[in-house]
């Protein structure tokens, strides 16, 4: 009991964002160290509290009820005063003993000058020096940056950057994924709702647009929005006016944008599923993010960073041995970044000593989203459950091996993520496009 506690604990500090496990009581059972840095509240406090301070049925309890995932944009109940906006996925887990949990990431979707990382970003090779060139040189505009590159390679670490140097650094960052903005869902996300607008919205919402006056938006995985909402982002872009739904008022807005995406956005607009217009307006200054195994030269530096975290929170020091480190340099990182960060995670809590040694690094299976997953170049502006396109070969290969996974986790998107390396915004994407979901 006491190992599996510890590895659940250790899991959820390879989490990046803010996460809890709530029990059936509705009663907090656990968070991560981003979730107590996000919310200023030490886990000791946290823990055994309501899931919930309101009154009535909350999202925590339907899922109880119905066992149904969800995903959305919610206000943090954490009792202060300036509501911070968080997104949200909850999902069913089970342990061992068959006792339902409800785990729920809680990214924040905007960061004072004060939450953004100050860490800031590791590197010396030549083409990550290259990366910080480029970067800065965005500092002196205020035109959009669009960053490209594979996922864990550090595209919202970059955003956070442009933000942090520019001259919008006093303004919010707010972060608006948009793989989780449906065609419903856009406008009222992105330029807020007036209440009574339509049924549920029962009070006036600010949009993402609006929180980012006078700091960035930062749009990621931008190759994911709706073809029908690209226009409606545009016209928001290029005039810095917008209407809230069902809204009379025009509003304005100062709002650096800075987008990111994996995809070849140049080929989404040859096959038509990116406007050419807004593809113009978005890559004024495209930068391209270099994979670590192009700039294996930072993996001591970054081994180190990592290393430093890890001991501060296991509150002993932790190594790496000579031997250890090689097996590092000669790995490919397909997961980037994120996948040595992960990696040194799991290596650190298996490792006997304080030295993790050779045996003690194991690479884990990694599909990367190199694997192009519509080939008809329609299919994601339609309804799935319509018109739900037939798998090619590969991708049956792959929804059959995260179906094993589901089955092995139970659902829990958290572990699965973290078994094929991937973000688990990654994963949900996965999940859409192989229907998995
Ligand atoms: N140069 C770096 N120095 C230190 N940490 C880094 C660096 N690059 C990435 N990281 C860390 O790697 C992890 C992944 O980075 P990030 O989320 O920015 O990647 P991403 O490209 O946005 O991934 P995805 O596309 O999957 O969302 C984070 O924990 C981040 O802090």
């Amino acid at each position: 009991m006491a190992q599996s506690v510890f590895r659940l604990e250790s899991l959820l500090e390879t989490h990046e964002q803010p996460f809890v496990v709530i029990g059936a009581d509705l009663r907090v059972i656990a968070v991560n160290r981003a979730w107590e840095a996000a919310f200023g509240i030490p886990r000791e406090h946290q823990i055994g509290q309501p899931c919930c301070k309101q009154t009535g049925v909350c999202r925590h309890q339907h899922l109880f009820q119905t066992l149904e995932p969800y995903a959305g944009i919610f206000s943090a109940d954490d009792g202060k005063e300036s509501k911070k906006l968080l997104n949200v996925h909850g999902y069913p887990l089970l342990d061992a003993d068959g006792r339902l949990y409800l785990g729920e990431s809680q990214n924040l979707l905007h960061k004072s000058a004060d939450e953004v990382h100050q860490t800031g970003m590791i590197g010396k090779s030549e083409p990550f020096l290259r990366l910080k060139a480029q970067l800065q040189q965005t500092t002196m505009t205020l035109v959009p940056v669009l960053l490209l590159g594979e996922t864990g390679t550090g595209k919202e670490l970059a955003a956070e950057f442009v933000h942090r140097h520019s001259m919008q650094a006093r303004g919010e960052f707010v972060i608006a994924d948009c793989t989780v903005f449906g065609e419903d869902l856009f406008e009222s996300e992105l330029f807020g709702h007036e209440k009574g607008a339509f049924t549920g919205a029962s009070n006036n919402k600010k949009g993402l647009f609006e929180l980012a006056d006078n700091g960035t938006l930062f749009l990621d995985e931008i190759g994911e929005l709706p073809f029908s909402q690209q226009a409606k982002l545009l016209r928001a872009i290029e005039s810095g006016q917008f209407r809230r739904v069902g809204g009379t008022a025009t509003l304005k807005a100062s709002v650096r944008i800075v987008c990111a995406t994996h995809r070849n956005l140049a080929e989404m607009v040859r096959q038509g599923r990116f406007r050419e217009d807004l593809f113009y307006r978005l890559s004024v200054f495209p930068i391209h993010m270099p994979p670590l195994r192009e700039r294996k030269q930072d993996i001591p530096l970054l081994v180190d960073h990592f290393l430093q975290q890890l001991s501060l929170m296991r509150g002993k020091p932790l190594a790496i041995s000579r031997a250890g480190l090689i097996k590092l340099m000669q790995h490919a990182w397909p997961g980037n970044v994120r996948e040595l960060r992960n990696c040194l995670q799991l290596a650190g809590s298996v490792c006997a000593g304080d030295t993790i040694q050779e045996e003690d690094i194991h690479f884990m299976r990694c599909f990367n989203e190199s694997v192009q997953p519509i080939t008809n170049g329609e299919t994601e502006v339609i309804a799935p459950e319509q018109t739900a396109p037939a798998l090619s070969a590969l991708e049956q290969y792959e929804a059959n091996f995260i179906a094993s996974l589901i089955k092995k986790y139970q659902g829990n998107r958290k572990l699965i993520a973290a078994e094929m390396n991937i973000s688990e915004r990654t994963l949900y994407r996965k999940l859409n496009r192989l229907n998995l979901n």
